[in-house]
């Protein structure tokens, strides 16, 4: 076994990328590296090529780096180990160590034949065994084997969720519309009585299946708002057994399952070693399968078996999830850059930095190393986005000529599947995507400004004036990543890729990426305030601010 690593900015490649930066890389300047190099674009770009979808380009020219930077942050990946922390996970060691567990969501989009050890145990058997239960119960209920309690066919399928049982199934349900059999999808998650009062208001209780998603089955929002959605079913059906025409669950919990009163084959189980945000491949996916049908779904995982392969057998030069963590790190690190934006060009992938956000942020946003102590470099970045051309009429002007550096990923698809107007669109959508990662890049110089703006007629003053706000400094750094298409195989490829970034950033910045605390300790204090909200007495017992809000709200809610 080999020795513990020295802390990352101990690091002595890590201090050699500090002395680089300090010397030289805080003033690459991306568009003189274009002119200083021809081949810069084909140096720093991977075309993967998939099976059945078409080719996945990953273009990460127009970044801050050089040979001699990049050198060095390959460099960090191997010292940091990467390489056996990864073999790890897919070995099924309990990389999640403080909760002492494996991580294994790789598992349950194995589509070889490798076995997988957890604690010696194969878990592929149980891990086909639950999906062909997912397709046989996709099948009924698209076909309209499976029936509502007075008959009908089921028309809406309603997932109750949240977190990771609800932002993968509902981020891939939206990206994958057009492959839609035939069902609607709704999706509830918050707390607030609004989410779901709004979709019971659109369905019929004798034609929706309510899906109940929760790995733990006690998650508060969840369980509430499954039980008022049972008691609205039976207020309308009079009959108990309905509720097993109308309700499945999706759990590791099959006690808490069976206690809600969901009989348990009508439960579709996962386990321990799938973590919340990264169970869209596990039974959380159902409502997915429900939507786009079993073989999408199995496309999806197809996809994303593709990218583990492509992270566990690509030397880290030509490894695309090790490249955009090692961009991150790069930005996050040195540059100081607080946030990452991910703008995917493509309506369907409407909710996908939603989703990322939950993905990225609850894996890294942590403070401790894995040996508990706090840590002097920043870990995972603030991540947010909205798809193109929305984002370029809200926030880019900021990412332009904005005081932050704002890495972004562009994502977007050669083929739409809506080439209306005789494909108009598409192209002024990819045009845009294009002109914004060049204009991020090569900016406007006052020069050119100057220019711009004499043609326009102005001179003087006028002039003088108006062209500092007309200034682009550029420089800022982007990746883009286009798909042929938005397809189940090239989402699934997608989501992967950026699944084990986000581990190959936790790797190296010495954290466990797998676990979430931090959302303990807001949920402890709701259970304390509870009652509190009941109580006629004014509340005394918090702090001035909290004790005066309670009040407020006690006040005036009735
Ligand atoms: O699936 P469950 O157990 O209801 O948990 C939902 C979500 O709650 C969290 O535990 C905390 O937000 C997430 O990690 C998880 O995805």
């Amino acid at each position: 076994m080999a020795g513990a690593l020295p802390t990352l900015t101990q690091e002595p490649t890590y201090q050699k990328l500090q002395e680089l930066f300090d010397s030289q890389g805080k003033d690459l300047n991306i568009k003189d590296l274009f002119v200083k190099d021809p081949k810069r674009f084909s140096k720093y770009s991977l075309r993967l090529h998939t099976q059945n979808d078409g080719e996945i380009l990953l273009d990460y020219s127009k970044n801050r780096i050089n040979d001699e930077v990049w050198d060095l942050l390959l460099a960090l990946a191997k010292v940091r180990r990467v390489d056996a922390a990864r073999d790890a996970m897919f070995a099924g060691q309990h990389i999640n160590i403080t909760e002492n567990r494996a991580v294994l969501h790789t598992a349950l989009r194995n589509r070889g034949t490798d076995s997988v050890l957890v604690d010696d145990k194969d878990v592929m058997p149980e891990v086909r065994a639950e999906l062909a239960h997912m397709k046989e119960f996709t099948n009924k209920v698209i076909s309209g084997v499976w029936r509502g309690c007075t008959g009908k066919q089921i028309t809406d399928v309603v997932n109750i969720g949240i977190g990771g049982s609800d932002l993968g199934p509902l981020m891939v349900t939206e990206a994958l519309k057009p492959y839609g059999k035939g069902l609607h999808s709704h999706f509830v998650s918050n707390i607030d009585g609004t989410h779901l009062a709004e979709v019971l208001k659109k369905v019929n209780y004798e034609t929706t299946l309510f899906i109940v998603a929760s790995k733990t089955f006690t998650t508060q929002e969840t369980i509430t708002n499954a039980t008022s959605a049972k008691a609205w079913l039976l207020d309308l059906a009079k009959e108990p057994e309905s509720v097993a025409k109308h309700f499945v669950a999706l759990s590791t919990n099959k006690e808490k399952v069976t206690e809600f009163g969901i009989d348990s084959a009508n439960m579709f189980g996962f386990w321990d070693w799938v973590g919340g945000r990264y169970s869209l491949w596990s039974a959380i996916g159902l409502s997915i399968c429900l939507s786009i049908g079993f073989e999408n779904f199995e496309q999806l995982l197809d996809g994303a078996h593709y990218m583990d392969n492509h992270f566990r057998s690509t030397p880290f030069e030509k490894n695309a999830p090790v490249i955009l963590a090692l961009l991150g790190v790069w930005y996050s690190n040195f540059f100081k850059a607080e946030t990452h934006a991910l703008l995917p060009y493509d309506q369907y992938l409407h909710r996908f930095a939603a989703y990322f956000q939950q993905g990225d942020m609850e894996s890294n946003g942590k403070f401790v190393s894995k040996a508990g102590k706090a840590v002097k470099y920043s870990t995972g970045p603030i991540v947010w986005g909205e798809p193109g051309t929305n984002g370029q009429h809200a926030f880019y002007q900021l990412i332009h000529q904005g005081t932050r550096l704002i890495p972004c990923d562009f994502i977007a698809p050669a083929q739409t599947h809506n080439p209306i107007a005789g494909g108009k669109h598409h192209k002024i959508l990819l045009s845009n995507f294009l002109a914004q990662t060049e204009a991020l890049m090569a900016g406007k110089t006052a020069d050119e400004a100057r220019a711009e703006l004499t043609k326009a007629g102005l001179c003087g003053n006028e002039l003088e004036n108006l062209l500092p706000h007309k200034v682009f400094v550029g420089n800022r750094p982007t990746n883009s990543i286009v798909v042929k298409k938005v397809s189940p195989f090239t989402l699934g490829a997608l989501i992967a890729l950026y699944e084990h970034k986000i581990f190959v950033q936790g790797i190296i910045w010495d954290i466990n990426s797998f676990d979430q605390w931090g959302v303990e300790l807001g949920k402890q204090l709701a259970k304390a305030i509870e009652p509190e909200l009941d109580h006629c007495n004014e509340v005394s017992s918090h702090d001035s601010s909290t004790n005066g809000l309670i009040n407020f709200i006690k006040a005036n809610w009735k």
